[in-house]
């Protein structure tokens, strides 16, 4: 009996769309380009039917969304080449492939920076007075604003915000230098999961719960950060979160495992465990904090989990390059990619960083061919927008690890 045809992507949108986006996505699977082991499959045959943009500067021009006369409206991030300032503040790791950003709109990062702060201090008691620097010092608002050009009004740029805070004062505060210790972190990082997750339990047992979402800064961010996004986000939406952060949450534990052992994992293992603790539940909120929704069908879709995988992929490898000196100087080994690629395969400090940021540009091209796969394969408005606007998170997140001076600075190898 011949193996059963295979099932195309299932759709819950209006009919007609459904029917679209299922077929169109059906065919690209089956047309789309050969790209390399990176994405991994089985090799995939080129059709003449579909133009899939094949120089750097047709991906570009497609991530980036249009460019003819009247389309400025269309764009998520302005023409103009980025401030020079951009350049004064830090310089970007040389060799990196990226995307130079334009400065954020210094209004709305002020706005910003003020509204967090309160919410840090008047809402959610975040930290003790002696971590303001460091808070100041992180740039949130810049950050944010930064990778968010989309948004619609600074209260959609707000729900990223907290949820960032929250995010690194559970990672500072459970797992690194604030605190943080990898025994006993699995109970709290279920504890904390709670926050977003809720507990249905006995009329006995609720209360004790329900005290315990304000028992640490953790929790009280994370249950209030939560709330906002709840009230601008659809049912599936907030799912969506929900699952990225279980992985952020298992990518932790095994990151504390090692690190309980001291052992060194291979450099799969690493790349592994670090596609779990991964930028990813921050790209994939762009539609919520851009004010529309990508259908939960679109976002199951497989080309679409690939580019999203890839995406964060790329963007935590650049922090594991800008954040090198400030994990060599923490007490203990803190795993990076050049770290772990030093150890593992026996290269100097200076060769395994800069294999590191081939790795990363590798991921970086593939995301960026992917996407553009993905936006010429369907061409549904509320696919190609998240397209952008995770393409906008990639380049904003590396403008604030180049520009974040205070927290970062680049090793001497050049
Ligand atoms: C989703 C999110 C913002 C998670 C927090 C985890 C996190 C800060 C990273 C994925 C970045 O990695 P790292 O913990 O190494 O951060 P720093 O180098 O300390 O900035
Ligand atoms: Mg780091």
């Amino acid at each position: 009996m011949p193996p059963p045809e295979p099932t195309p992507p299932q759709s819950s949108l209006p009919e007609a769309a459904s029917r679209f986006g299922a077929q169109v996505l059906a065919d690209a699977a089956a047309r789309a380009r050969d790209i390399g082991a990176v994405t991994g499959g089985p090799p995939r045959v080129p059709s003449p039917a579909v133009e899939v943009p094949s120089t750097s500067a047709d991906l570009g021009r497609l991530l980036r969304g249009p460019s003819g006369l009247g389309t400025a409206g269309l764009r998520l991030t302005p023409r103009e080449e980025p401030a020079t300032g951009a350049t004064e503040k830090g310089r970007p790791v040389p060799g990196l492939y990226h995307h130079p950003a334009p400065d954020p709109d210094p209004v709305r990062v002020a706005e910003v920076s003020r509204r967090i702060k309160s919410w840090a201090m008047d809402e959610v008691d975040l930290y003790p007075d002696d971590w303001e620097e460091q808070f100041d010092g992180f740039s949130v608002g810049s950050y944010m604003v930064g990778c968010h050009p989309d948004a619609p009004t600074v209260d959609h740029v707000m729900i990223a915000t907290r949820l960032m805070m929250a995010e690194n004062a559970l990672d500072d505060c459970y797992c690194e230098d604030h605190g943080g210790s990898p025994v006993g972190l699995g109970s709290r990082l279920l504890l904390a999961h709670t926050t977003l997750d809720p507990l249905y339990t006995t009329r006995e047992y609720q209360p004790q719960w329900a005290e315990s979402l304000y028992a640490d800064a953790p929790r009280r961010a994370y249950r209030s950060a939560m709330e906002y996004f709840v009230q601008a986000s659809s049912a599936s939406q907030a799912d969506r979160y929900r699952h990225d952060m279980a992985r952020l949450h298992m990518g932790y534990l095994a990151e504390a495992a090692w690190s309980e052992h001291d052992h060194v994992p291979e450099v799969w293992e690493y790349l592994a465990m670090r596609q779990f603790n991964n930028f990813r539940p921050c790209p994939t909120i762009t539609d919520t904090v851009g004010g529309y929704e990508l259908p939960a069908d679109l976002h199951a879709l497989p080309d679409m989990q690939k580019v999203i995988a890839l995406a964060g992929n790329a963007t935590t490898i650049v922090n594991d390059l800008y954040s090198y000196t400030k994990e060599l100087d923490a007490p203990g080994r803190h795993l990076n990619l050049p770290v772990v690629i030093a150890e593992r395969e026996d290269l100097s400090d200076k060769e395994a960083y800069l294999k590191s940021v081939e790795v990363h540009n590798e991921l970086m091209h593939a995301f960026e061919t992917e996407a553009a796969a993905l936006a010429a394969a369907c061409p549904l408005p509320n696919v190609q927008r998240f397209l952008r606007g995770v393409a906008a998170w990639v380049d904003g997140n590396h403008q604030w690890h180049q520009n974040n001076t205070y927290r970062y600075s680049l090793p001497d190898f050049w």
